[in-house]
């Protein structure tokens, strides 16, 4: 089985950018060697391209737009693929899209090469994303995003009944589950529920250490 995929979303937190940024990128890429566990980081959109050239980590965007030509301000996806990242978050809990344009990104991320990492906020719209066949569908409870309490803890049947949800409908999907995501005992409770791996943000992001909470991490895997 290839190793779960540990996902670092760098959000617009103040502590995602700049140099504290880049402490994250090198701790993410120390760990990921020394334990041979994927961590993947979502940084902020102008950090793409510096970070797929200084680190030797799978880098994912925030968010992309299915569009080319006259549109200002957006996010192409093939920009993303062209900085080098290896995919993409897209329908995010704090940047939602429409069903359509959920898939029309998906589609626009296969297009360009990318992985497609669709967040959900329950088990029917978990369901519904997988029939686009993402590479990931990322399950996280809104009212547990950044509360500190794990959807390990406070939800396992949402991460349960979201796996069963998903293999049924395209058994090719992976699951990642998100919110409160803090500790290794947290990613393995997610893998023995039948997760792919964990998306998380403010533990590693907001640490003063994110190298330790990085290695408590992977720690139990
Ligand atoms: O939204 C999330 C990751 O994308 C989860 O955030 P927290 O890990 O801060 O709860």
């Amino acid at each position: 089985m290839s190793s779960p995929l540990i996902l670092v979303n760098f959000k617009s937190y103040r502590e995602g950018a700049g140099n504290s940024a880049g402490q994250i990128g090198s701790a993410a890429e120390l760990v990921m060697q020394e334990s041979g566990v994927t961590i993947g980081v979502a940084p902020q959109f102008v950090e793409l391209h510096p970070f797929c050239r200084h680190y030797e980590i799978p880098v994912y965007a925030q968010h992309i737009d299915a569009v080319e030509g006259a549109f200002t301000g957006r996010i192409p996806a093939f920009t993303v693929r062209a900085a080098g990242c290896v995919g993409s978050l897209i329908n995010h809990s704090e940047r939602r899209l429409t069903i359509a344009e959920i898939e029309a990104c998906v589609e626009a991320a296969k297009f360009n090469h990318l992985e497609s990492v669709v967040c959900t906020n329950n088990v029917g719209v978990s369901a519904a994303a997988a029939a686009f066949s993402p590479t990931y569908v990322a399950v996280e409870p809104p009212e547990l995003i950044g509360s500190g309490i794990s959807v390990t803890k406070a939800n396992p049947d949402i991460i349960r009944n979201s796996v069963a949800a998903v293999k049924r409908i395209s058994p090719e999907v992976k699951v990642l589950c998100g919110a409160g995501i803090q500790s290794g005992e947290c990613v393995k409770t997610a893998v023995d529920l039948g997760a792919d791996g964990v998306l998380l943000a403010s533990s590693v992001v907001k640490a003063k250490d994110p190298e330790e909470v990085l290695r408590n991490l992977v720690s139990l895997l």
